[in-house]
């Protein structure tokens, strides 16, 4: 799908039509190779615009052909005979040129890109490099430093700083096929004038029809970019992305289809480029990653039990929100909402607090304002200690302290208040949101909103729904939160809803391995090669040991009767590992006292090291309680504690709690730094095999029959026996094990 036009007498007009990002889908291929051989063959045609349908460029490669057979024109070449055409060629670019999207203006002979337009080549996030010419083409254009930054990274740029890095030619105010089209006639119009004639007479080696020679804006006939630091500049990169996406392939790969840019002619750089993406493009990493693609957008497409859904519920408009609390989530969650452009109220309950809020809230949104460049918008914010000013807001965020009885006196101090259908939003990360709707006066219109620390920074925001919460409350929180830039899941009422309800099997499986002979340090090593960003122990570290702790006193698990020489490993009915209290009644709260599972130069300081007295505390325990201490691979590490959280998924999937798997794996991605190229726990259970997982977790269960959750949930059994559909047909077998229940 490309419609072809004559415009303007001597232009032919290609435009890509496959909304909504015109991706180069076979037929789209096809279309343009058909139209460029007709542009080539007919006389009256001069120059070639491309561009795309609605206001957007190309969005790349068709995603969705990889998972299937490919079929139609391949890129390369089809690139290569634009590149190749004798007539001068321009790549209009609006809205975005991404991936194969700019491979293909960049086998253009100029580009021209509008204000708004993004760029990019952002194939590493799908666990691949941009194979159509991309890594032989952009450094010969940019050189390698700046080529290797964008491919390593897949960073999207504005048109400005396109033009800044050689990207494009030329930024056009208004539409980029208009002044497309203006280029394209400057550069066919050098033929009627007398310099024309003067450069027909010089270049002897490729002249276009009109006489402009292409030949010097052929990128791949540019010579290697070698300079005699590019070793270094290479291996620096190398390192880089090594550090940065620990195990994933894909951006080792793309350093060295650029180092190849660097050392080797275009044909055999571009034979490397095949070669690395031929294995990218076969490996597990790469579905991974296309998976956690399309699960991020699906995550949009909530529905709740009831058959409400995203496509049939209106969301309220949020123009004036309130915040309640200023504290690190308060924070937080104000600068996200006034960067969305929403006016604040945010309230504290004691002027110091208040002051100290403003301050931090502040010095946040300046110094966010002075890395873009903008005024910030502080004329948005009102700080008050008075919950009179909320009376006029459309919604309320509560982010007190995660206490039950607090919280319930805000919301019903809040209905005296505000205006009778103002939603009420609780940023609690795990209490009842029915119980504490129960003590408001609009129980449809209480939702909770789980924001993740630190709420401007992190992406996720689990949307709770209650027994009560009306559809329109929740598209008002999925759309609010989408306005805050966050990927939004709409998830069930339960204890620790769905992130944090897998955390704690999670932590359970990491600390008993502690107790059975494991070191914090072996079981974030395993962890981090594993691809995790950091270990749970320096998690637990950086998150503060007290806040669990006070969960878990709340919960009951901790009481006076609990021994404090020798506490007890039963508790409720299960084992339980004191090791964390242990730690915590020794003042180790993590980060912020200098000491928690490692220790730290001083408070506050975030290099983690091995703390040889934790080393000395875990033997006198083991010795205590009789534990003799054995080796624990980095192989059971890796399995007790996915296999726990997936396991657990699968119960939350049951009790429906979450609507798919593919929520679950864009929680545990987005909230949880779950590694991008093992796709989630959900997609990683698949990947490795549901019948492997449920062997093992019945092997675990009958080795630690003392912790149940170890056991293999119903829909795992279910869904082994039923022969392991892939993860997209588990859905379908959720409601087969409904019905039979
Ligand atoms: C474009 C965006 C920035 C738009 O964002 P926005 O927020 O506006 O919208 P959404 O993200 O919600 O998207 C709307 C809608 O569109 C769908 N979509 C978006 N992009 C694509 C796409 N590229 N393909 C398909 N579908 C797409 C999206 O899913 C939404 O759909 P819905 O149903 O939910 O409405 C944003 O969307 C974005 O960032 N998109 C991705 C951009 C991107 O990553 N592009 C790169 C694609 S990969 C690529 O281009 C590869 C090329 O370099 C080269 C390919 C060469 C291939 C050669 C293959 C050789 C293999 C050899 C192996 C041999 C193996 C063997 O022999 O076995």
């Amino acid at each position: 799908m490309a419609r072809y036009a004559r415009v303007k007498g001597s232009i032919a007009l290609i435009t890509l039509t496959n909304p909504p990002v015109n991706a180069l889908s076979a037929a789209v291929r096809r279309g343009i190779v058909e139209s460029v051989s007709r542009a080539l063959k007919d006389e009256q045609v001069k120059a070639v615009v491309f561009c795309g349908e609605n206001e957007k460029f190309c969005g790349g490669a068709d995603i969705k052909e990889f998972s299937g057979s490919m079929s139609g024109p391949p890129l390369v070449p089809m690139i290569h005979s634009i590149e190749a055409g004798e007539k001068p060629m321009v790549a209009a670019i609006e809205g975005v040129a991404l991936g194969g999207g700019l491979e293909l203006a960049l086998g253009c002979h100029y580009r021209v890109a509008n204000t708004k337009a993004r760029l990019g080549l952002p194939e590493v996030t799908l666990g691949l490099l941009p194979a159509a010419g991309g890594t032989q083409r952009l450094p010969r254009l940019i050189g390698i430093p700046a080529a290797l930054e964008l491919i390593t990274t897949g960073r999207h740029v504005s048109a400005q700083e396109a033009l800044q890095l050689g990207i494009v030619d030329q930024v056009a105010q208004g539409s980029a096929v208009q002044a497309a089209m203006e280029l394209a006639l400057s550069v066919i119009g050098v033929c009627v004038c007398m310099l024309c004639v003067y450069v027909v007479c010089v270049c002897i080696y490729c002249v276009c029809v009109t006489g402009q020679p292409l030949n010097p804006r052929r990128l791949s006939l540019r010579a290697p970019v070698w300079a005699p630091d590019v070793d270094g500049v290479c291996d620096a990169a190398l390192a880089q992305v090594k550090q940065r996406s620990r195990g994933a392939m894909a951006p080792v790969a793309c350093v060295q289809a650029v180092r190849a840019a660097a050392m080797l002619p275009y044909s055999k750089g571009m034979e490397r480029e095949r070669q690395l993406m031929d294995t990218l493009f076969r490996s597990g990493q790469a579905r991974a990653m296309q998976y956690a693609f399309f699960a991020q957008r699906n995550a949009g497409k909530w529905s709740l039990p009831n058959g409400s859904q995203w496509n049939n519920t209106r969301a309220r408009d949020v123009q004036r929100a309130g915040v309640i609390g200023l504290g690190t989530m308060g924070r937080g969650i104000a600068v996200s909402l006034v960067k969305a452009g929403i006016s604040v109220v945010a309230i504290e309950m004691d002027a110091k607090q208040l002051e100290s809020g403003k301050k931090a809230v502040t010095a946040m949104l300046q110094r966010d304002a002075q890395r873009r460049g903008v005024s910030p918008p502080l004329h948005l914010l009102t700080f008050t200690l008075s919950f009179h000013q909320l009376r006029d807001v459309d919604l309320v965020i509560e982010a007190v302290f995660e206490d039950m009885n607090l919280k319930k006196r805000v919301f019903s101090d809040l209905c005296k208040v505000l205006r009778a259908n103002a939603l009420i939003c609780t940023n609690t990360s795990g209490l009842n949101v029915d119980e504490l709707a129960a003590v408001t006066d609009r129980q449809p219109l209480v939702v909770g909103m789980h924001f993740f620390a630190p709420a401007h920074v992190m992406k996720l925001l689990e949307v709770v729904y209650g027994s009560r919460s009306s559809p329109e409350a929740v598209a008002t929180a999925m759309a609010l939160g989408k306005r805050m830039e966050k990927v939004c899941v709409a998830v069930g009422n339960c204890s620790g809803f769905v992130g944090n309800r897998m955390l704690k099997l999670y932590l359970d499986q990491s600390v008993y391995m502690l107790e059975e002979g494991a070191t914090p340090e072996q079981v974030d090593q395993a962890l981090e090669e594993f691809g995790f960003a950091m270990g749970i122990f320096k998690v637990s570290d950086l998150s503060g040991l007290d806040v669990g702790w006070r969960v878990r006193k709340a919960s009951g698990l901790i009481g006076p009767d609990v021994d404090p020489v020798k506490p007890s490993r039963w508790r409720l009915g299960r084992r339980y590992c004191p090791l964390p209290d242990m730690l915590c009644q020794q003042g180790r709260f993590g980060q912020k006292t200098g000491r928690g599972w490692y220790l730290y130069d001083s408070p506050g300081s975030k290099e983690a090291k091995s703390d040889p007295e934790i080393q000395t505390f875990l033997e006198d325990y083991r010795r205590k309680y009789g534990i003799i201490p054995r080796r624990i691979t980095s192989q059971e590490v890796i399995e007790r504690c996915a296999f726990a959280l997936a396991n657990e998924g699968f119960r939350i999937l049951e009790d429906r709690i979450a609507a798919s798997p593919e929520d679950i794996d864009v929680i545990y991605l987005f909230g949880y730094g779950w590694p991008r190229h093992r796709g989630g726990p959900m997609f990683y259970a698949g990947q490795v095999g549901l019948s492997v997982v449920l062997e093992k977790l019945e092997h675990y269960h009958r080795v630690h029959p003392d912790v149940p959750s170890l056991e293999p949930s119903r829909l795992l059994r279910r869904l082994v026996a039923e022969g392991s559909p892939p993860i997209q047909q588990w859905k379908s077998h959720i409601k087969n094990l409904r019905s039979h229940l």
